[in-house]
């Protein structure tokens, strides 16, 4: 018996009439043609998304997730879990990476704890859902029961719902989790059928052996959920993280709210492939901000077709990537709609 699940609606696509008209624009502006590279195509594409052609990017959202992972009992990390807890604190306290980038560029930031060891945060500024005491361990047993997948991906769906109401025109989605790089690269394994040893990396510092050891434990995970593996959301409820399932509810959320995506590194690109193997036409709404130092990324980006604007050798996450990729974004827009024409200039334009 099949089950219908909210994402498998058809979802928004970005008019592409408005697109044309901004290529058409950029033609006329005081310039020679294709002069600004890139950005010319990121402010047709965000005038598609937006449905108007002067793209907007005065009110953006960088939605954190947080959430434990079971398999750092195994040794995958170079930090220890008390990390996802006190970080989400600094989060809220303005300390971190990402509370100074979404302070410096004037973006909201909203920080959701799916799911903590220690049980729900209590702190203010904290949206603290708790679905269960972080994932069990993906290595011995499915990281999360189904039910928590999709109240994680509906959590994240409601994160984009909020931020459309409230006039939001670019969703940043961040995440926070000890762990995480070895869920996203078990998920970037199963869904790429990719071997484990072209993908894993160091996350937070791991080197040498204990390296060898994380990729022995995510062949080992692959191993045991390998035949339950049909698709997405099954790799999503067993190798997955709750801040990842809620990053894929928020990005075909997003979709479902006609409001672009900038996705940043490698943790929230794996997501990013979730989503779009779970509805394939959330892909035109998401944006690429960097590629990251974690050697999987590559992979991930080529899979999704994603030219990223930045390689800047962050490994971090957060968001912090995108947060540092949106004034780019910003000077893409402010071009588009405020430089003059050649006839507005009284400029001569190119010779016929
Ligand atoms: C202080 C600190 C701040 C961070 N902010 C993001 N991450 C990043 O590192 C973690 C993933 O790496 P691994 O899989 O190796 O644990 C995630 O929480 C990710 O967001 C951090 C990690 C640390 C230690
Ligand atoms: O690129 C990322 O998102 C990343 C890489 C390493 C550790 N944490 C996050």
């Amino acid at each position: 018996m099949s089950t219908d699940y909210w994402w498998q609606q058809a979802l928004p696509v970005p008019d592409m009439a408005f697109a044309e008209a901004a290529g058409q624009r950029q033609l006329q502006l005081t310039k020679p043609p294709g002069s600004l590279g890139q950005l010319e195509q990121l402010a047709a594409q965000l005038a598609a998304c937006q449905r108007r052609r002067d793209p907007q990017l005065q009110r953006v959202r960088i939605c954190v997730f947080a959430g434990d992972h079971g398999v750092v009992e195994e040794g995958v990390s170079a930090f220890p879990q008390s990390v996802t807890a006190s970080m989400l604190a600094n989060f809220a306290a303005g300390g971190a990476a990402i509370s100074v980038l979404a302070d410096q560029w004037g973006a909201e930031l909203r920080l959701v704890n799916l799911g903590l060891v220690g049980g729900p945060c209590g702190l203010p500024g904290v949206e603290d859902l708790q679905l269960m005491p972080g994932t069990d361990n993906f290595a011995e047993q499915p990281a999360m029961p189904l039910e928590v997948c999709l109240a994680a991906l509906q959590a994240g769906r409601e994160q984009a719902q909020a931020a459309a109401a409230a006039g939001c025109q670019l969703l940043i989605g961040g995440e926070m989790g000890i762990g995480n790089t070895s869920s996203a690269c078990a998920l970037a394994s199963a869904l790429l059928q990719l071997p484990v040893a072209e993908l894993v990396g160091p996350g937070t510092g791991l080197q040498g052996a204990a390296l060898a050891h994380k990729a022995a434990v995510i062949e080992r995970a692959l191993a045991l959920h390998g035949p339950a593996l049909q698709g997405p959301l099954d790799a999503l409820q067993r190798l997955g993280g709750l801040e990842i399932a809620a990053l894929a509810g928020a990005f075909l959320g997003a979709a479902e709210q006609r409001m672009a995506v900038l996705v940043d590194g490698y943790i929230t690109t794996a997501a990013a492939l979730c989503a779009v193997r779970l509805n394939p036409q959330c892909r035109p709404w998401l944006l690429f901000s960097h590629r990251s130092a974690e050697p999987g990324h590559v992979a991930l980006l080529q899979a999704l077709q994603a030219q990223p604007l930045l390689d800047l050798g962050m490994r971090l996450g957060e968001g912090s990537g995108a947060a540092v990729a949106l004034p780019i974004l910003r000077s893409a827009c402010a071009l588009h709609n405020r430089m003059a024409t050649f006839a507005e200039a009284g400029v001569a334009g190119p010779d016929a």
